[in-house]
């Protein structure tokens, strides 16, 4: 409808100053009223701060482990409490299985990327999975869903051997003739192997980093990895958080993450420019992800710039989670010698050579529980953090007290305020996993205890919050597991690891775009390792 200015004119012609005033005050008195009347999120319990801007975020972003000061602060004010966030708001954190459960089952349209990390996602990595939400996630996901059915990862696996066996090659160069074998810095070799691998199995490119080679990529990765954030840089984030204008003030890091992006982006279009229309990339018989993604984009109604952007978030996804999984690994075998022992019996005893893609599913149940417990102790990502989309309400597995002393057993929340999943204090929960929580020990997953503990509500693969859950749950859940066991297979078949200064050797953390292990006093995050051939006696 037109809006008919004259006759607007007329009407204001005769309505004076003191009707406006009139008009005005109505609107702030309602506007008052609403905010007044509108049901607050249920008061809980939780720490407090003096940092009236950041609240408790630094102290949690600096604390070697985050998950220990969540699991304390549950013990104290309950299962779903609140700490102080950012500018005087509070963020609700949820310990309780049904609240949890709740939570994802209403990913991407009830709960959404923080504002904050939807603009960081966006320039990263375009418009992809990572930032989709509701409708628009949902087309993304069905689209690449196919290139992630189990069919479709068994055709991945030799791969995943390749990456493996090219490490290999060099390291017996490196180990040959010398019966104290060599120090090799495992995680740098961990990050060769998974960045050619999504590079091959996810796009059909081969970065070549286990030949020697460097690519802009790599050396982007490299560079966010080795340099940890001055205090400068930390501050200009925490800063960022309050006024998101000043993330575009360059610093050595936001450099490196434009470099990465740039660099992850150039590559993509080559992708795209090398495999074109649906139909070539069908003739060139690409099996790779976003081979079969380009096969689907016209029924999905994929655009060229979300396959792209797909590319980056494959990239982002699949390189550091499985990277320091990796890494983890052979440090914990490094620092337990009988487990390192009994998963080389299972493996060298397997018939045949390499393990196939069936046995690691259903077969080798010693290498299964030692994967599954490094994903319980080492998640890559701590935390899974959202914003409510809209006013709801969170069921309870039990009441807590609130912080007006009333029992409740749900937890309002009103649209806008952060909710936080703890996935590395749940993981390692004393009451979730018992008093064993926090030992390394594969055997937990072969004898279940009489006793379950509280980890069998948790809903999530195994239990456990590593993959995350509901509609954005890991979708390469399959393709990290089957790569995981297919190096760890080669590598453990073939070398004995150790720590150069002993079992004891303190790891530390190294705060990357993901925390990665590090063993402490070593530059960057080199984890150097004493490797030796394996001799069977
Ligand atoms: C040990 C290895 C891995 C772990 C622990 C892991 C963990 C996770 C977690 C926690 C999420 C949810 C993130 C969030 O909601 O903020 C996620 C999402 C995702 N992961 Fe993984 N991941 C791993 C490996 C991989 C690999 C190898 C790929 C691809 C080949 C991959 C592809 C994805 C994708 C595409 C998503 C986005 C899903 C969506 O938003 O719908 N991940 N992963």
């Amino acid at each position: 409808m037109l809006l008919d200015i004259e006759a607007l004119t007329r009407k204001l012609q005769h309505v004076g100053m003191k009707d406006v005033g009139i008009a005005v005050a109505s609107v702030f008195a309602y506007l008052l009223l609403r905010r007044a009347f509108r049901r607050r999120t249920t008061p809980l319990k939780g720490p407090s701060s003096n940092n009236f801007f950041f609240g408790v975020v630094p102290e949690l972003m600096e604390a070697p482990d985050s998950g220990v000061i969540h699991e304390g602060w549950a013990y104290v004010y309950g299962s779903v409490f609140t700490i102080p966030h950012l500018v005087g708001s509070k963020a609700v954190i949820l310990t309780d299985p049904k609240a949890i459960q709740h939570f994802f089952s209403r990913e991407t349209y009830g709960y959404v990327q923080t504002p904050n990390s939807k603009r960081f996602l966006e320039k990263l990595l375009g418009r992809g999975l990572f930032w989709a939400e509701g409708d628009s996630h949902k087309r993304q996901r069905r689209a690449l869903n196919p290139a992630f059915s189990n069919a479709s990862i068994k055709d991945l696996t030799p791969i995943f051997y390749d990456s493996a066996y090219k490490a290999k090659a060099i390291w017996d160069r490196l180990i040959d003739g010398n019966p104290e074998g060599a120090i090799i810095e495992v995680q740098q070799w961990m990050n060769h192997v998974s960045l050619d691998t999504i590079g091959l199995a996810g796009f059909s490119h081969d970065f070549e980093t286990l030949s020697g080679k460097t690519s802009e990529v790599a050396t982007a990765f490299d560079e966010l990895g080795s340099t940890k954030p001055s205090s400068f840089q930390f501050a200009m984030f925490l800063l960022s958080l309050l006024f998101p204008i000043l993330s575009k003030i360059p610093t050595g890091r936001r450099n490196s993450l434009a470099r990465l992006g740039a660099a992850m982006r150039g590559m993509a279009d080559k992708f795209i420019n090398a495999s074109g229309t649906a139909k070539e990339a069908e003739a060139a018989n690409d099996k790779s992800v976003i081979g079969l993604l380009v096969k689907s984009a016209s029924t999905e109604h994929i655009t060229q710039e979300e396959v792209i952007a797909q590319i980056n978030v494959l990239l982002l996804a699949g390189y550091e989670t499985t990277a320091i999984s990796l890494t983890w690994a052979l440090i914990e075998l490094s620092r337990h010698a009988d487990i390192q022992d009994t998963l080389r019996a299972e493996l060298v005893g397997a018939e045949g050579a390499d393990p196939t893609w069936d046995e690691f599913t259903n077969g080798l149940p010693f290498l299964d529980a030692f994967t599954c417990e490094i994903l319980r102790i080492h998640p890559p990502l701590f935390e899974i953090q959202r914003s409510a989309a809209e006013d709801d309400i969170l069921p309870l597995s039990a009441p807590i007290q609130s912080a007006t002393g009333r029992m409740v057993d749900n937890i309002f929340i009103t649209k806008g305020t952060t909710v936080t999943v703890p996935i590395r204090c749940l993981n390692r929960s004393l009451e979730f996993w018992g008093p064993d929580a926090k030992e390394f020990k594969p055997d937990r997953w072969l004898n279940p205890s009489a006793d379950p503990y509280k980890a069998q509500e948790l809903q999530g693969y195994r239990h456990l919050l590593t993959f995350s859950d509901g509609a954005r749950q890991c979708l390469g859940k399959g393709f990290a597991l089957a790569e995981f066991k297919a190096v760890l297979s080669v590598l453990v078949r073939n070398y004995v690891f150790e720590l150069p200064k002993g079992p004891d050797t303190e790891i530390g953390q190294h705060r990357n775009l993901l925390p990665r292990p590090k063993v402490a006093g070593e530059e960057g995050y080199s984890v150097p390792l004493r490797v030796r051939h394996y001799v069977a006696e």
